[in-house]
């Protein structure tokens, strides 16, 4: 079966200068990939290039049979970035209905994914009206809303505090078992990454290049009494060792 993203041999140079060292990486379809590194590693630089949002300088990226180019216009991704894109006076519900207008496609019943997001009842709110957490589970409404196989996700939880950050990873979680995506999720969160996802990439400091594939071989969505596992501990210690250069680097991706 074919990988539900391929990475293959993907780089990218800025001038002289190497933004990202060739990556390959194949992940399944349903798989939560989570980018860690230090700022400046090429996370986002990876992330827009499989969004067809950059080109990269060597090898190419499959969604599915796929190029990024036409699963771009196909629609079949879904983007999150860091802080909320909604308009300040439009309503929650507008903002979702509106990502399905420009997808050419309904997905999902707008007032039913904002209900099952914990939004019920503040669906014709103005985005000014809504907290931080609130908001932000409207911009993933919005970009689930038309039922991408993949979402591509940038520090999304990075404006929140740490208790809403933990709520929402945790809802998160729970969200992705009753609507499987295949998911790219780039955080500096060493322990929200080892929450959520299946492998992390752990990047080197820039010219960033992936030092190892960490797999947590946990199934999800996960309990939050994991936090206090002892394989939870071990793998973000590992991680954690890994960024300060304090183990060999291990097998390369
Ligand atoms: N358009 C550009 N022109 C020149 N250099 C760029 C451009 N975009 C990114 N870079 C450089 O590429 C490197 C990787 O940037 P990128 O934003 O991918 O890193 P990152 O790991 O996402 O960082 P952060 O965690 O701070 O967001 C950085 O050194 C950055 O300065």
């Amino acid at each position: 079966m074919a990988a539900a993203i391929s990475i293959r041999n993907v780089s990218r140079r800025f001038g002289e200068t190497w933004a990202l060292r060739p990556v390959d990486l194949e992940i399944a379809a349903g798989e939560f990939i989570a980018l860690v590194g230090p700022s400046g590693c090429g996370k986002t630089t990876l992330l827009r290039i499989v969004a067809d949002l950059q080109a990269p300088s060597t090898g190419e990226v499959r969604i599915g049979a796929d190029t990024a180019a036409e699963a771009r216009r196909k629609r079949l991704l879904g983007l999150v970035s860091q802080r909320p894109a909604v308009l300040p006076w439009k309503r929650a519900i507008d903002d979702v209905r509106f990502t399905q207008k420009i997808a050419g496609r309904v997905g999902f019943d707008p007032a039913k994914v904002l209900g099952e997001f914990g939004l019920a009842g503040h669906e014709n709110k103005r985005a000014r009206q809504l907290s931080g957490g609130m908001l932000q589970r409207v911009n993933i409404a919005s970009a689930m809303a038309h039922d991408p196989s993949v979402l591509l996700m940038d520090e999304p939880f990075s404006a929140l505090d740490e208790m809403k950050r933990e709520e929402i990873g945790e809802w998160f979680d729970r969200e992705l078992s009753l609507r499987p995506k295949t998911v790219l999720f780039v955080t500096h969160h060493i322990d929200e990454a080892v929450m959520l996802a299946d492998r992390l990439l752990v990047f080197s400091p820039a010219p960033g290049r992936v030092l190892e594939v960490v797999s947590v071989p946990v199934p999800r969505p996960r309990d939050p009494s994991f936090r206090q596992d002892p394989r939870f501990v071990a793998i973000t210690g590992h991680v954690r060792n890994l960024l300060m250069h304090r183990v060999p680097e291990g097998r390369a991706a």
